[in-house]
């Protein structure tokens, strides 16, 4: 958990640089969670993003020696630049993050709820190729339910940055902590990297599984029940 002094040193921190948080966007900023964003990160608009992404595009094109003049070549930068800024990265930016529908539980379920086999796509930030992988999630109520499609939401609206796995799981982990005033939530996410299966050391059999066990979660008992809801 934070510590007040950390919070009160980032907020300086801020205040020096001359933004706040909400202007950077991540709601993970002061859990040493966040995606790492400059200060200025929201300052231009996706429209002026789009514009210089597919200009610098075009440039590694160039560089590469394409022919921009080609019919199927020319409009790449262009379609790049969208891709990137309203689809696969579209989770960089807090504008874009899922409105939540909470419910009272008045059914009085108590016991665990698992979202499984969340398909999710993301894309790993150390060389921007994708992750393809599927997530569950799973959460004990503390008086509040939420819609389900929620959760794949918020799976994938995490997914939609550049990630490394680790921080994934722990995003959303901590999302669902948050949304639902509660510790007791778990994610477990398995995915393949395709910077290992398709260059680099080439293993297309391996994947990755990371976990969160969180509140009444992290006992052996409760992540025997969950590997067995999962098959796993
Ligand atoms: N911990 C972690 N590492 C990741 C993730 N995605 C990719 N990586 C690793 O990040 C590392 C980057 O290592 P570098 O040695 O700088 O990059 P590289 O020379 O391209 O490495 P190779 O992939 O081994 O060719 C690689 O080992 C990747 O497998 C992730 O989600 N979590
Ligand atoms: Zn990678």
């Amino acid at each position: 958990m934070i510590t007040e002094v950390i919070l009160k040193e980032k907020q300086q921190e801020q205040k020096l640089n001359g933004f706040s948080f909400e202007e950077i966007g991540d709601d993970h900023l002061f859990t040493g969670l966040e995606t790492p964003m400059k200060p200025d990160a929201f300052k231009i608009s996706d429209k002026e993003k789009k514009e210089k992404i597919s200009i610098l595009f075009e440039e590694i094109m160039n560089v590469m020696g394409l022919d921009l003049t080609d019919d199927s070549l020319k409009g790449t930068p262009k379609r790049v630049a969208k891709m990137y800024i309203d689809e696969i990265f579209s989770g960089l930016n807090p504008a874009n993050k899922p409105k939540v529908a909470l419910f009272d539980n008045k059914y009085q379920y108590n016991q665990m709820l698992v979202e499984k086999n969340i398909t999710f796509y993301s894309n790993c930030e150390h060389h921007f190729v994708p992750i393809i992988g599927k997530a569950h999630v799973a959460y004990i109520s503390s008086g509040k339910v939420i819609g389900l499609s929620k959760l794949n939401r918020i799976v994938q609206y995490y997914a939609k940055r550049p990630q490394v796995q680790e921080r994934l799981t722990n995003q959303i982990a901590e999302e669902l902590k948050g949304i639902l005033e509660t510790d007791d939530v778990a994610v477990i996410i398995d995915a393949k990297h395709l910077c290992v299966s398709s260059r680099g050391v080439k293993d297309d059999t391996s994947s990755t599984v990371t976990s969160y066990f969180g509140g009444k979660f992290n006992t052996q008992e409760k992540i025997a029940e969950l590997q067995n809801t999962l098959n796993y």
